[in-house]
């Protein structure tokens, strides 16, 4: 039986074999996509030709030590896929993210990309979304007023996101505030609203973004989902 790391490795292998010469990709972030780069440093040495946008700094540096070369999501007018992790994922692709914190990044990547892939261990798949705390990432001024608006209109408690005792920062000098929702019945509603909430960047439900899911499993076995 494969551990958590060495299935996500395998599904990062796979994944990093569908990169060809001269594509952009997006590149997401969280320990399935360490993988990823890693892969693709690989590919890089022998030869192969892309360039990257990153969706954090995170990536962004791990991508650079392996000399992946680098663009801004300003600087391209097309990505041909962009490749991610997920928290959860439900039988229709829609998918919690941003438990490393870097949804807004990875949202404006994947919708600026003509596909986008989903790298997963087994473990990531749901019936419903809603047990991963939905990350909101909000503007810190007025935080308290998207919680207030959250346990009013959703009785639920929308927890400040901590990193060594102080607000975690996103790579955008925002915060994270988790949403334990439990069940999530229609995650295309939520986003909307949540995102009309003054002071909500985003949130971390990506509805009908993702193309496919590469699932992996302990016994080695790959599925391949599509929407
Ligand atoms: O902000 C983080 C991202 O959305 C990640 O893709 C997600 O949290 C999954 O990360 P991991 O591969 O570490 O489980």
């Amino acid at each position: 039986m494969l551990t958590q790391e060495e299935i996500k490795q395998l599904v990062a292998k796979q994944a990093a074999q569908l990169v060809q010469n001269n594509m952009t990709i997006g590149i997401g972030s969280g320990s399935t996509i360490f993988w990823l780069i890693m892969e693709l440093g690989k590919r890089v040495k022998g030869g192969l030709f892309f360039r990257a946008i990153p969706t954090s700094r995170k990536t962004a540096a791990l991508a650079a030590q392996c000399n992946i070369p680098l663009a801004e999501l300003n600087a391209v007018t097309n990505i041909d896929i962009t490749i991610d992790g997920a928290d959860e994922i439900d039988p229709q692709l829609q998918l919690i993210k941003g438990g490393g914190g870097a949804l807004l990044q990875e949202k404006m990547v994947a919708a600026a990309s003509r596909e986008l892939l989903i790298l997963a261990d087994a473990s990531k798949l749901v019936k419903q979304l809603g047990k991963f705390p939905l990350p909101l990432d909000v503007i810190p001024f007025g935080w308290k007023q998207v919680q207030r608006h959250i346990r009013e209109t959703y009785h639920v408690e929308a927890i400040l996101r901590m990193e060594d005792d102080q607000p975690f920062i996103t790579d955008h000098g925002h915060y994270i505030l988790d949403c334990p929702f439990q069940h999530i019945e229609h995650p295309d509603i939520l986003t909307y609203d949540l995102n009309a909430i003054p002071g909500v960047a985003d949130n971390g439900l990506f509805v009908n973004m993702a193309d496919i899911a590469l699932i992996g499993y302990p016994d080695g076995k790959m599925e391949t989902r599509h929407r």
